[in-house]
């Protein structure tokens, strides 16, 4: 498979990612924070409030110990019963933190979800022609993942040991000035070992991901072509590949586990002789007298939080950064300029609304070719009711001009009006009500066969999307379902035959009853049933309306009131089928090569 090549992870091409991502892209996450300010400051207040209650649980504690051998028993209950609130404060305090936190960042991602969902579902095709789908779906679930588990927690756990931390050292001066200056120049010894090896087990950790990913998106692409991998019996050779990346992940892992391995033991060693050397001395402190025992415990008490609250913060910011850069993306999707724009001041149709069409020297380059000109000088007056044929060799501009009608796209010249109203003085929303589309490969929904043709008309009842489906033929095939309309149709409606979609397409534009009607006829070849079947269906969709149809058959030719022959973006042709015919140009050479039936048995 070809695409195995842009499978294998780019060596630093994640660490590049990686490294642009500062923190602060984290700020773009307060506009949408700001309309829970009341959240926030009640978590920040359970926040606040946790670790200064952490803080003094070892005081309870080294009165306890300094009080063991008092002989007043109530002294220590007192002590005790102290060390009691304290749990419970702490413990109710927790709670209520994680709720009001938890709650803040699953509101704010179901926010900025919606929020990007908005804004990419309304972009216009250019948009999807730079950015691949599956990357905005990745945007929208994995990015946001990460920035709920960062507002969701890792920031409020971030802020409580940043607290903790200063807290806690302050405190560990305060009972002891010399132990406290002795874990100082220990701290440095355990932590140089820590950011080396850290440092590598980060790259390696990443390429160890990149594999994985590669595998897995190999293993998806055989997985998604699993009948085509075995047509050309092209298992074996998938195994392989699947099981060459997945042993080199496993490799990388090793290299990872070693590194891990390594970098406990120093940590365990250096982190314990500190500690056995920090207890010793205050050990001999308390011997001498001048230090009690209660508060050397404080002081190892102390040391542990504030240690855990470096550990704790080493690890959240490799987590924040990710975020950071997470936000971003979700940012730039957010910020991304559509190309079509709606008019400031629109202007409304006439209603109602007669469907003539008319283009005015439209010339058009797609933005990804400008190069080569899809359309040049299209001049077109097409009347109310008028069914126009499209015809020309491929890539002739016949799909181009249904896509700039749609206003898909821009006209680089030229205007495009309906009932007289330039496009572009219209939205799109108000303008495009007016527009049915048959596309050439039909799109079918997950849905009942009854949900898929009241896409055309949200708000029609049963029995006018059963009258639509009878008027586009469909309605004998629907309720032979085993649940007629309510029949799931399946994924992309694989339980179909092309015919069937093509004529649930046709309902739903029927049902939409738009005055212009836009008709992309499919390429491939249906048995004649199925063919009659169609074609029965498209001659009741397009009475009356306004009907421009990319022609690929020849009886859909003949029925046009008007062909147009399009040659490299140019009409070269137009007018009735005899007379095209008579003229013995591009057309009648189409004609006999291109359509099914032939003219030959004309
Ligand atoms: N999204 C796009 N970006 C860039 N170029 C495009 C795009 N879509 C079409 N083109 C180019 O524009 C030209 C006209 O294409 P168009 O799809 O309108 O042809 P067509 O007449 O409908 O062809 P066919 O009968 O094969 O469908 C072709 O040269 C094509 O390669």
């Amino acid at each position: 498979m070809a695409r195995n090549q842009t499978a294998q992870p780019v060596p630093g091409a994640s660490d590049e990612r990686a490294r642009s991502k500062h923190i602060g892209g984290l700020g773009a996450l307060w506009p949408f924070m700001v309309p829970y300010r009341g959240l926030i400051v009640a978590s920040g207040m359970a926040l606040v409030l946790t670790a200064c209650v952490s803080l003094t649980l070892p005081l309870a504690v080294r009165r306890v110990v300094d009080n063991f051998r008092v002989q007043d028993g109530a002294i220590l209950d007192q002590y005790f019963i102290a060390a009691l609130a304290i749990a419970a404060l702490l413990a109710v305090g927790t709670g209520l933190r994680y709720a009001l936190v938890t709650r803040l960042g699953e509101r704010v991602v179901a926010d900025i979800r919606m929020a990007v969902f908005d804004r990419v579902i309304g972009m216009s095709p250019e948009f999807f022609e730079k950015i691949m789908t599956g990357e905005v779906l990745s945007r929208i679930t994995t990015d946001t993942t990460l920035i709920q588990s960062v507002l969701g927690s890792s920031i409020s756990i971030a802020l409580r040991n940043f607290l903790i931390f200063f807290g806690g050292l302050v405190l560990m001066l305060l009972t002891s000035g010399k132990l406290t200056g002795m874990v100082l120049l220990i701290v440095p010894a355990v932590i140089v070992p820590i950011l080396v090896l850290g440092r590598r087990l980060r790259v390696i950790s990443r390429e160890n991901q990149d594999w994985i990913a590669a595998s897995s998106g190999n293993a998806s692409e055989a997985l998604g072509a699993v009948q085509t991998v075995q047509s050309f019996t092209h298992e074996a050779a998938s195994r392989v590949q699947f099981a060459e990346m997945t042993e080199t992940a496993f490799e990388v892992s090793l290299r990872r586990i070693r590194t891990r391995a390594l970098m406990t033991v120093i940590v365990i060693f250096l982190v314990f002789t500190g500690v056995v050397g920090v207890l010793w001395m205050g050990a001999l402190d308390v011997r001498m007298g001048v230090m009690t025992e209660g508060a050397l415990v404080q002081f190892v008490i102390y040391s542990v939080m504030v240690a855990g609250s470096v550990a704790a913060l080493s690890e959240i910011w490799g987590e924040l950064q990710r975020a950071a850069g997470a936000t971003e993306r979700l940012v730039e999707l957010l910020h991304s300029v559509d190309t079509v724009q709606d008019p400031a001041q629109p202007r409304l149709l006439p209603d109602p609304v007669r469907g003539q069409i008319t283009f005015c020297d439209v010339s058009f380059r797609y933005p990804a070719r400008p190069e080569t000109a899809a359309l040049q000088d299209v001049s077109l007056d097409i009347a109310p009711g008028e069914t126009v044929a499209f015809v020309g060799p491929s890539g002739a501009g016949k799909t181009t001009i249904i896509q700039l009608i749609q206003r898909f796209y821009v006209p680089d010249r030229g205007r495009i009006l309906l009932d007289g109203v330039d496009l572009g003085e219209l939205t799109r929303e108000v303008y495009r009500k007016h527009i049915a589309l048959v596309p050439q490969d039909p799109v079918i929904f997950a849905a009942s066969a009854r949900e898929n043709i009241r896409f055309g008309r949200p708000d029609a009842s049963d029995s006018e999307v059963e009258a639509a489906a009878r008027a586009a033929a469909a309605h004998e095939f629907i309720a032979a379902l085993p649940q007629g309309y309510d029949s799931f149709v399946g994924e992309r409606g694989v339980m179909l035959s092309g015919g069937q979609k093509q004529r649930i397409a046709i309902a739903r534009a029927i049902l939409r009853d738009a005055p212009v009607l836009l008709l992309d006829e499919a390429t491939s070849a249906l048995d004649a049933q199925s063919e009659r079947a169609v074609q029965h269906a498209v001659d009741e969709l397009s009475a009356g309306r306004t009907t421009l149809i990319v022609a690929h058959r020849l009886a859909t030719v003949k029925k046009a009131d008007r062909i147009v022959v399009l040659d490299q973006g140019r009409i070269v042709a137009m007018g009735p089928h005899d007379q095209l015919v008579a003229e013995d140009g591009l057309y009648a050479r189409l004609a006999r090569l291109q359509f099914t039936d032939g003219l030959a048995a004309e």
